[in-house]
């Protein structure tokens, strides 16, 4: 017990109350993430499997774009599919992401494409992730030009585009874009959380960069860092076999093995996305900044405090700058993040 309450002790040390440079370069990343920034991604990973391969589009990693775009009466653009296997049905315009594009190009092509408009994002409103294989980024988004396509402009892209109310009788492809339609009506109607659209760096891997938190009842606030030439906040690379966000589980595990069992690890949402699809093979990948919480599934003793680290690599740090303090806790308190949910 000695131990946990030196190695606690050591670790209370705030980020800022060090005032060096090391502890300079967390504050500053955190600032930037909760701005909605992006941070370069260093390619020592302080989490990952045990082989790391840069990912390939339509290889290893299928990104699927999809657009929510309302009109003035709030009817959702919608666009009745040719492909054989779900023709003349309807579905949001959605479509795989090619070989070069940004996660923004892709999806103002297939709005042009399946939908005659062209577009601008207002914000992502949802990721949906099936572990690295699937993810599917969810757009409010609002035209900024072209023109509804009509059935004799039907090609192998769509037969046409119309606008739903939301109620009248339509064939869906699935009804799974009734979720991401009420996400974006959501946002429309109280924009809850800050504008999110992809940052452009790039990077080769999917990974989390991690806020990773714990909240003491007293209102300490703990952030879990590499230290590893200089504390940061830690990158944690996905693996095959599991959801995207469960390398946050993993990087918990590697580091607390022994109250592992007993934590709960939860992603809250995402303060950004970093994604640069322009060099093919070699930024295929994605980084997720996100804000994830650790809590002790019971109470006891000791529960008060974050769980003992047991990797030499890692530290705990209470966040001593009021500011950031106060943003992390009412970003958490609120939800104010942009959701990802983990569908395996
Ligand atoms: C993470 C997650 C929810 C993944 C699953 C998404 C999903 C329902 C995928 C199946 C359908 C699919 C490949 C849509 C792509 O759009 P499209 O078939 O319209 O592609 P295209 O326009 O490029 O032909
Ligand atoms: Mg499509």
């Amino acid at each position: 017990m000695e131990t946990d309450v030196h190695s606690l002790t050591t670790c209370q040390m705030g980020l800022s109350s060090l005032g060096s440079s090391a502890v300079m370069n967390v504050d500053d990343e955190v600032e930037k993430l909760l701005n909605g920034e992006g941070l370069e991604v260093n390619k020592e990973f302080d989490s990952a499997p045990a082989q790391v391969q840069a990912v390939a589009l339509r290889k290893t990693v299928t990104y699927i774009v999809c657009a929510v775009i309302f009109n003035e009466k709030n009817e959702v653009l919608m666009v009745q599919e040719a492909k054989e296997n779900c023709y003349k049905k309807w579905y949001l315009p959605a479509g795989r992401m090619e070989e070069g594009e940004s996660i923004v190009e892709a999806m103002r092509r297939e709005v042009k494409e399946e939908a005659g408009y062209d577009c601008q994002p207002i914000t992502l409103v949802l990721v949906q992730e099936q572990g690295p294989e699937w993810i599917r980024f969810v757009f409010l988004a609002e035209i900024t030009g072209g023109s509804l396509k009509t059935p004799a402009e039907a090609d192998s892209e769509s037969l046409q585009a119309e606008w739903w109310d939301q109620e009248s009788p339509l064939t869906l492809r699935g009804q799974d874009i009734l979720r991401l339609i009420s996400a974006a009506l959501k946002y429309r109607e109280k924009p809850w959380h800050p504008v999110a659209n992809p940052i452009d760096i790039g990077c080769h891997v999917i990974v989390q960069r991690l806020l990773l938190t714990f909240s003491s009842p007293d209102g300490t606030l703990w952030l879990l860092l590499g230290n590893t030439k200089e504390l940061h906040l830690p990158l944690a690379v996905s693996s095959k076999t599991h959801t995207v966000t469960w390398a946050a589980n993993r990087l918990v595990q590697e580091t607390m093995p022994s109250t592992y069992s007993g934590l709960d690890v939860n992603t809250v949402g995402i303060l950004g996305l970093q994604h640069s699809g322009r060099e093919p093979g070699r930024t295929d990948g994605l980084c997720m900044n996100t804000l994830v919480t650790l809590e002790h599934t019971w109470q006891g003793p000791h529960t008060s405090l974050p769980p003992p680290v047991e990797n030499p690599r890692f530290q705990w740090n209470t966040v001593e700058n009021h500011r950031l303090r106060e943003q992390i806790q009412q970003r958490l308190t609120t939800g104010s993040l942009l959701p990802v949910h983990s569908l395996c």
